[in-house]
């Protein structure tokens, strides 16, 4: 697949994605976590290409969203999504979603929502999503005791490049190969040409070590799911709690995982640890073992009466003969008493096996001399054969660790990105069960809302009212201040943009029509300066030549400018806009002027006050079709009317 076809994917980003394994996989799915492990992508940029990615297969032009309020409803939008995630990954993913003008993108996102939607939303499953999160890989660990080896340049590249962990060295023949045997607890030479090669230590020859990184670093796997732990754990536990079928067996996940430690170290095998303990234990054992052989010979000395003959004592005093002389011939069975004991307890305190204890026999001199002193070269001997030892039972666990493990290394990437995939699920489930969604039908000119609730209203969701609305073509809404004209415009929004990212919408039943670009103007703050009013009609003057099928949505276009000039514009407009297939909510307080300057009957829809409570208005919150509502001061000069008598108050009335 050429990447830079991605709408917003350069060259660059292009090679970056071509150094993952499953680009094509992961752009298909919007899977944001594996894209995000190109070099040099954020979870951010990973959401946008993959959303790029979803563009480009529908023909989606990406021109949805086509003012700044639309693209802050949508944000809003999202956000009530997101918030209902546990997961960043899951957040990210949300991203992906977007409202789109083609069919196949909603339908493909309809049906992932339906199966979204029949998910139920269990406590045990959220607290359980919470500790996943993408799989990472950890970073490259030196492996110390093994080397790879190869006579061949060639090789020695391939393996340099494969084996990031090892030291590559080049050999000539098996004298250079006994010679790395004698540093390394593990040599494995490349090339074939070295079968059958005799020399003393653990060398193995592999031509086929480049295809089996678990036997040659096994710690690579070993590392990857102690680094991983606590998200495989979590992932696990996601399955069981909501009854998905798990990719592997969950059984062997956990064993696998409990004979790992966080380091990546083998634990649970008492040989190992036995070895791993004795290695480190040397230095203390051989000198406790000499205080011992001391304490002994110290004892014995004390008890012990010397009887000297007379030319003994003159050779000693006359010679400086060393008093040691006398310990062989006097103490002899003392000293190999006091041996005896040191060497049991250097082969008891480091829990020696027979086979092991070669050093231990050479471990103090054997002619008598007092105080005892080790042997440093031998306790050294006894130190590297034991980590030899050691080192190659880790080996071999490990080896037979990461097979178990790689079988395991595939299935437990789907295992994860299916509990990451259930969070996005669940965000939908949650945002469809906590607002009353249903999934709306498309085919109706225009939309027709029933029961619609905004769950961006602020107040909250159980007190908002239901609004019923339906609009195709052009149309005004009037209605009194405060009466939830801009709140009816935000519900329209909403429930267009969910209705066409294919996710269910917030209302007892919705029909639509799926249009190309959602316009929505906020309510301008304000009396515009000359320049900006400039600006905003221009804007308006490229809505009313924009493609056809839109759904343009106006809050109070008037406060721009003077009342009369707005009503002169807006009637403009509208005329515009009533020729093409839009369908067009312009909310106005000016209804009455700008039908006067309008070139065609002007629809107009009122939200209308049923009255006055305790002085609040009380409103019917759903749009009353072809009906001017009246507005605020209208109704407090009817209640003054009614309530005073006087007369003014009347002739008033009669104005409006
Ligand atoms: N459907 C609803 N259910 C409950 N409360 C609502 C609803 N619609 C609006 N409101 C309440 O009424 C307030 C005013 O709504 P909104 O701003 O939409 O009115 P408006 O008609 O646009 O007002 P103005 O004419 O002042 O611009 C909201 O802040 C909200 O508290």
């Amino acid at each position: 697949m050429e990447f830079t076809a991605i709408p917003g994917v350069g060259e660059k980003t292009a090679a970056s994605l071509a150094r993952l394994d499953d680009a094509e996989r992961a752009l298909r799915d919007g899977d944001v976590a594996a894209l995000a492990r190109a070099p040099g992508l954020t979870e951010g940029r990973a959401a946008a290409i993959a959303r790029g990615a979803i563009r480009r297969r529908h023909g989606d032009d990406g021109d949805f969203l086509a003012t700044d309020r639309s693209r802050e409803l949508y944000e809003d939008v999202l956000g009530l999504l997101q918030a209902r995630t546990q997961t960043t990954y899951a957040e990210k993913r949300l991203e992906t979603l977007f409202p789109s003008s083609t069919e196949s993108r909603i339908e493909e996102v309809r049906a992932f929502a339906a199966d979204a939607m029949k998910r139920d939303v269990d406590d045990a499953v959220l607290e359980a999503l919470s500790g996943v999160s993408p799989l990472t890989s950890p970073p490259t660990q030196r492996v110390r005791e093994r080397c790879l080896a190869t006579a061949d340049a060639e090789r020695y590249a391939e393996a340099e490049a494969a084996y990031p962990e090892l030291s590559v060295e080049i050999v000539e023949d098996a004298r250079d190969v006994a010679e790395l045997a004698r540093s390394y607890s593990t040599v494995v030479v490349l090339d074939e040409s070295f079968a059958g090669i005799d020399v003393e230590g653990d060398v193995r020859v592999r031509p086929d070590a480049l295809e089996h990184p678990e036997d040659i670093v096994p710690e690579r796997l070993l590392d990857f799911f102690a680094v991983n732990r606590g998200r495989l754990e979590a992932s696990a536990e996601v399955h069981e709690a909501a009854g998905m079928e798990p990719t592997c067996s969950l059984a062997e996940l956990r064993d696998g995982l409990s004979r790992v430690d966080d380091d990546g170290e083998l634990v649970g095998d008492e040989e190992l640890a036995r070895l791993t303990a004795a290695v480190d234990d040397v230095d203390a054992a051989v000198s406790t073992a000499e205080s011992v052989a001391n304490d002994h010979l110290r004892d014995a000395i004390r008890e012990q009466d010397v009887t000297i003959e007379g030319t003994d004592f003159l050779s000693l005093v006359e010679q400086g003969a060393r008093v040691d002389s006398l310990l062989d011939r006097e103490l002899a069975d003392e000293y190999d008493d006091a041996l005896t004991k040191a060497r049991e307890h250097v082969v008891d305190s480091l829990s020696l096996q027979s086979g092991e204890t070669g050093p231990v026999d050479r471990l103090f001199p054997s002619d008598p001399s007092f105080p005892v002193d080790h042997r440093e070269d031998v306790a050294a001997r006894l130190e590297t054969e034991l980590g030899a030892a050691r080192d190659q039972r880790a080996a071999r666990l490990k080896a037979d660790l990461a097979t178990d493990l790689g079988d395991l290394r595939d299935p437990v990437e789907e295992l994860v990105r299916d509990a990451l995939e259930l969070d996005v699920e669940l965000a939908v489930a949650r945002f469809a069960t906590e607002f009353d969604c249903v999934m709306p039908e498309f085919g109706h000119a225009g939309f027709a809302i029933e029961g619609g609730r905004s769950p961006l209203l602020d107040v909250p969701f159980e007190e908002v009212d239901p609004v019923d609305y339906e609009v195709s073509g052009v149309t005004l809404l009037s209605g009194v201040n405060s009466g939830g004209k801009t709140s009816t415009l935000d519900l329209v929004g909403v429930v267009v943009l969910l209705a066409q990212m294919g996710l269910p919408v917030p209302a007892e039943r919705v029909e639509l029509g799926v249009v190309e670009e959602l316009h929505y103007y906020e309510k301008s703050q304000g009396t515009l300066d000359a320049g900006a009013f400039e600006s905003t009609l221009r804007d308006f003057a490229t809505l009313t030549e924009g493609a056809a099928n839109r759904l343009v949505l106006v809050d109070e276009l008037e406060s721009i400018t003077e009342p009369g000039a707005s009503a002169k514009i807006i009637a403009g407009i509208l005329e515009e806009l009533d020729g093409q297939e839009t369908t067009a909510v312009f909310v106005s307080h000016l209804a009455g002027g700008i039908r006067e300057a309008a070139e065609f009957p002007v629809a107009v829809d009122g939200i209308e006050a049923v009255g006055l409570e305790d002085g609040e208005l009380q409103v019917n919150r759903s749009p009353v079709k072809d009906h001017l509502a009246r507005s605020t001061p209208e109704l407090i000069v009817e209640k003054l009317a009614g309530e005073s008598g006087n007369a003014f108050y009347d002739r008033l009335l009669k104005k409006f």
